[in-house]
């Protein structure tokens, strides 16, 4: 397809996890509700079971969509960076959610990505149990294979609900990972840039 006289690229991507089984899942969380002392015997919490699967699923399930990318006509070389793409990913460790905001860079070689499919790759590589210095590589290692770029590069800033609502409780504290490829990992200048643009430098 020809947008603006480039030629369009389209690749879908699914999400890669097995389909959720919704009703085993609402009767796990009757079973754990139950045994936590929750009475779900109530009106308001008759549906909470199915309520609480739901909302897992959601949490653990990406949208699919098209990675669209078009040549790299106007030979555009310098950095392009998003910042501040927000996630929401489930923490591996205690099934709660931490969330935060990410921060994507590439230098383009020979395709330039959509801008949306940034966020998108994010999204698909945030939502399942993760680590977050896991998600932060694993989003580079995805940008890497399939846009070939000269350079790319990651920087997360999250909240973990495991350290703030629970345990060591320490709300505000912020987790910070990058990962970085090619020659924004090589070049002192490139990599100065990113994290100057970024606002990743504090
Ligand atoms: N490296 C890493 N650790 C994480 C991440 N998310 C959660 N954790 C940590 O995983 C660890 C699990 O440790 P455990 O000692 O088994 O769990 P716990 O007894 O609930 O520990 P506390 O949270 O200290 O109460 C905790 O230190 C969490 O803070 C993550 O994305 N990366
Ligand atoms: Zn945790």
């Amino acid at each position: 397809m020809s947008v603006n006289g480039m030629v369009e690229e389209r690749h879908r991507f699914m999400p890669e996890t097995p389909l959720p089984d919704v009703e085993a899942a609402e009767r796990a969380a009757a079973a754990l509700l139950r045994a936590l002392g929750v009475d779900i015997e109530t009106e308001s919490t008759a549906k909470t079971p199915i309520r609480m699967a739901k909302a897992y699923v959601e949490l653990l399930t990406p949208r699919s969509f098209d990675l669209t990318t078009f040549p790299n006509d106007e030979g555009y070389e310098e950095l392009l960076l998003q910042r501040d793409i927000p996630f929401i990913s489930v923490c591996e460790h205690h099934a709660l959610p931490f969330t935060g905001r990410a921060t994507v860079g590439y230098l383009p070689g020979e395709r330039i990505v959509g801008l949306s499919k940034l966020a998108r790759v994010v999204e698909l590589l945030a939502c399942r149990p993760q680590v977050q210095e896991r998600l932060t590589k694993q989003i580079v290692g995805w940008l890497d294979e399939r846009l070939a770029p000269r350079g790319v590069g990651v920087v997360i800033r999250a909240e973990h609900t495991c350290m703030t609502l629970r345990g060591v409780q320490t709300p505000g504290t912020t987790t910070v990972t990058s990962s970085l490829r090619g020659l924004l990992l090589e070049d002192d200048r490139t990599r100065g840039e990113f994290f100057t643009l970024g606002g990743a430098s504090q």
